[in-house]
C-alpha cells in the first residue's frame, strides 16, 4: 500500500521518514514537506496525489503529520494526538452580534468545515501510538492569546490540538477520493505566544516514535475493512 505523508517543514519530514524506514514494513510511505499553512499543504498534496494516480500508482491514504499546539490539559507538551476530526477552525466569517462571534463555512452554507478520517483506522493508529484521539483544528494564524485559545475551545468542544496544514491535506485527499489522517506531536501549549517554550526536539522525537508504531497499523489497513 502507498501512503503520502505531508509535513510542513523538512525537520518534520525527516523525523517521519526515518521512522517509516526503520519500521521497514510493507507500507510504501512517501514523505513530503509542503510548506506551512493549509493552502501550501493542499496544493502540494493535491499535485502529488493526482500525479501518482495518473501514473497508475495511486496513494491509498494521505496523512498530515507534524508538530502542533496542544489544548490543556488534554494534550500536554510531548504527547501525541490523532485526529478523529480534521476541522477548519478559522475558515468562515466573524459574526459580531451573533450568538457566537464566528460562523464556519458550513454554518454559512457554502462548504464543509470538517473531514472525518476512517474511524477504525484513526482509533487503531491512536491506540498503537499511545496517542489521544479527538478533533484537531487547522488554523491559518497560530493562536497567541489566552482569549483566542478559549474561543476555539468553546467553538469546538473536545479539541485536542491545533496546527496549520491538516484541513488542506484533507481537502486535497477528498478531491482525489483518498481518505486522510492527521497525527500531531505537541510542541507547545495553545495559548499566549511564548516561542522560547516550544519543545521542538522533544516533539519531533515523539512524532517519530508515533510513526514507528503507526506504520504497522497502516500495513494492515484495507479501505474496505476499516471505516
Ligand atoms: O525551528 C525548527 O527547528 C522547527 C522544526 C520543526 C517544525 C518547526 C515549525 O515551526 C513547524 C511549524 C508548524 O508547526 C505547527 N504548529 C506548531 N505549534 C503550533 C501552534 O501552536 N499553532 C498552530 N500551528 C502549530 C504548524 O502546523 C506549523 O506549520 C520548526
Amino acid at each position: 500500500m502507498r501512503v503520502l505523508v505531508a509535513t510542513a517543514v523538512p525537520a518534520e519530514r525527516d523525523a517521519v521518514a526515518a521512522a517509516c524506514a526503520a519500521a521497514g514494513a510493507g507500507v510504501e510511505a512517501d514523505v513530503l514537506a509542503t510548506g506551512a499553512g493549509p493552502a501550501a499543504a493542499a496544493a502540494r498534496t493535491a499535485v502529488a496525489l493526482a500525479r501518482e494516480a495518473a501514473r497508475g500508482r495511486p496513494y491509498a491514504l494521505a496523512v498530515s503529520a507534524g508538530i502542533g499546539g496542544g489544548f490543556a490539559p488534554a494534550a500536554p507538551v510531548g504527547s501525541v494526538v490523532v485526529a478523529s476530526e480534521i476541522v477548519a477552525a478559522d475558515l468562515g466569517a466573524e459574526t459580531p452580534g451573533g450568538p457566537e462571534p464566528f460562523a464556519s463555512v458550513a454554518d454559512l452554507g457554502f462548504g464543509t468545515a470538517v473531514h472525518r478520517p476512517p474511524t477504525a483506522l484513526a482509533r487503531a493508529a491512536a491506540e498503537a501510538a499511545g496517542a489521544a484521539l479527538g478533533p484537531v483544528l487547522t488554523v491559518s494564524t497560530a493562536t497567541g492569546t489566552a482569549g483566542r485559545a478559549a474561543l476555539l475551545a468553546r467553538l469546538r468542544p473536545g479539541a485536542l490540538a491545533e496546527a496549520m496544514e491538516g484541513f488542506g491535506v484533507a481537502e486535497a485527499a477528498a478531491a482525489c477520493g483518498v481518505p486522510a489522517l492527521e497525527v500531531r506531536a505537541v510542541s507547545n501549549a495553545v495559548g499566549p505566544r511564548d516561542r522560547a517554550a516550544w519543545r521542538i526536539p522533544e516533539a519531533l522525537a515523539a512524532l517519530g516514535a508515533a510513526f514507528g508504531a503507526i506504520v504497522p497499523v497502516l500495513d494492515g489497513w484495507r479501505e474496505r475493512t476499516w471505516s
